[in-house]
């Protein structure tokens, strides 16, 4: 069950969406701020795809989804959320100026989360001058709603505290919340993913392999063991009986061989941007983004209940999680399964006063945050 009453997005593009379809899914409230005058269509576009994915996801329904509002301004947004994904483009300038709007109209001890790809929480939490301490990045990775990791990163202010409460909330709406140890640019997921994106671009440019070649390179090979063990248990089975030493003994030495780019980038110009480009249209064969999205959640859903049935049915990695994950939102939905006659008449009106109180009670976890606000204060003033 989520342990967030309230919550705000700002921004609602690919990413900004993504949360808000994993909020509502979970049946959390969400009150979201985008000045893009599509973002009512973007969003719904993304809350269909996401709807269709749970449905594979939880056969006998949904949970009641949470309220969906469009603030006209990011203080209306915030103004009563206990949580805040911030997933605006990727400029420090903005990042600050809205991190800043977010800080001087949210409630102290809301949490603030950042969906940043890379910039340090340090470089961001400068522009908050209210509760700077409270700010974390929550780096997903698309789509929101299925792809379960989030890296939780702190930055020079932030309160160990607030970490804490922001992997207690991530994790209560199904995800898996790892918290990287120390703050670096592009943190850990993008640090893999970028090296190798700059691989695959120097061959493409240098035409050693197509977009769709490469493509196919991994996704009929080590794509498909990625989805279950990462690189260094598959590295490890790789050692065969002696395991990682063996392993590390026969192919460390190619770390000194020429087969890495991994320092030098490939220019990134208007000739660069036309090849991928062109390749990757040719790729698509005609498939729409939209399409495209649905083949992709078919694949993920399909590949994460596969795993929930491996390890003597109690799922592996990421299969384990979603386990979890769908036998929580299936409760949830039960909550809502209709009442007969009498129990809905008795449901009425006080029932709903009878709730408020526990409503009330739930951010326990928030006040965590709270107890370091007042810390901060009384260290501010010795
Ligand atoms: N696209 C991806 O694969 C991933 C992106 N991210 C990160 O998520 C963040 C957002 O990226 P995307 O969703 O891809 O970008 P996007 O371009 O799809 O969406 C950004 C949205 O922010 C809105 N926006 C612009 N100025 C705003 C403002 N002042 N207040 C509120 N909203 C504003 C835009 O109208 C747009 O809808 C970035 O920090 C990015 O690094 C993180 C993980 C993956
Ligand atoms: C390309 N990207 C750096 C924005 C990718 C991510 O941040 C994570 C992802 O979803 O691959």
């Amino acid at each position: 069950m989520s342990i967030i009453n309230k919550a705000a997005a700002i921004g609602g593009g690919v990413i900004g969406a993504g949360w808000v379809a994993r909020l509502l899914l979970n049946g959390i409230d969400v009150s979201i701020f985008d000045p893009d005058p599509e973002a009512s269509r973007k969003v719904g576009e993304v809350m269909k795809g996401a709807r269709r994915a749970y449905k594979q996801m939880l056969p006998d329904g949904l949970p009641k989804e949470g309220k969906l509002t469009f603030a006209k301004t990011i203080a209306e947004a915030v103004a009563d959320a206990d949580f805040i994904q911030e997933s605006v483009p990727e400029r420090l300038d903005l990042k600050h100026k809205v991190l800043a709007e977010i800080d001087a109209h949210a409630p102290a001890n809301a949490i603030v989360g950042s969906s940043t790809s890379g910039i340090k929480p340090t470089d961001m939490q400068v522009a908050m001058k209210k509760h700077p301490e409270r700010l974390v990045v929550g780096h997903p990775f698309n789509p929101v709603y299925l792809l379960p990791l989030v890296e939780i990163v702190g930055g020079q202010q932030t309160f160990p505290e607030a970490i804490e409460v922001a992997k207690e909330l991530y994790a209560s709406i199904g995800m898996k919340p790892v918290v990287v140890r120390k703050e670096i640019e592009a943190f850990v997921g993008d640090r893999l993913l970028e090296a190798a994106w700059r691989e695959a671009l120097w061959l493409v440019k240098d035409g050693i392999c197509t977009v769709e070649e490469l493509d196919d390179i991994m996704r009929y090979s080590f794509g498909l063991r990625w989805a279950q063990m990462g690189m260094f248990q598959v590295y490890r089975v790789a050692g065969g009986e002696a395991g990682m030493r063996h392993f590390m003994a026969q192919f460390g030495p190619c770390l000194k061989w020429p087969w890495t780019k991994l320092m030098d980038v490939p220019e990134f110009n208007d000739d660069l941007v036309d090849l991928i480009a062109t390749q990757s249209d040719e790729q698509a064969h005609g498939l729409s983004i939209r399409e495209l999205e649905r083949i992709r959640d078919d694949n993920l859903v399909a590949i994460m209940e596969a795993l929930s049935r491996q390890n003597k049915g109690k799922g592996w990695g990421a299969g384990a999680l979603h386990k979890d994950y769908t036998r929580q939102l299936s409760k949830l939905a039960a909550k809502k399964a209709p009442a007969t006659a009498p129990a809905k008449a008795k449901a009425a009106k006080p029932a709903k006063k009878a709730a408020k109180p526990a409503k009330a009670e739930k951010p326990t976890k928030a006040g965590k945050h709270a107890k370091a606000d007042k810390a901060k204060k009384s260290k501010k003033k010795g």
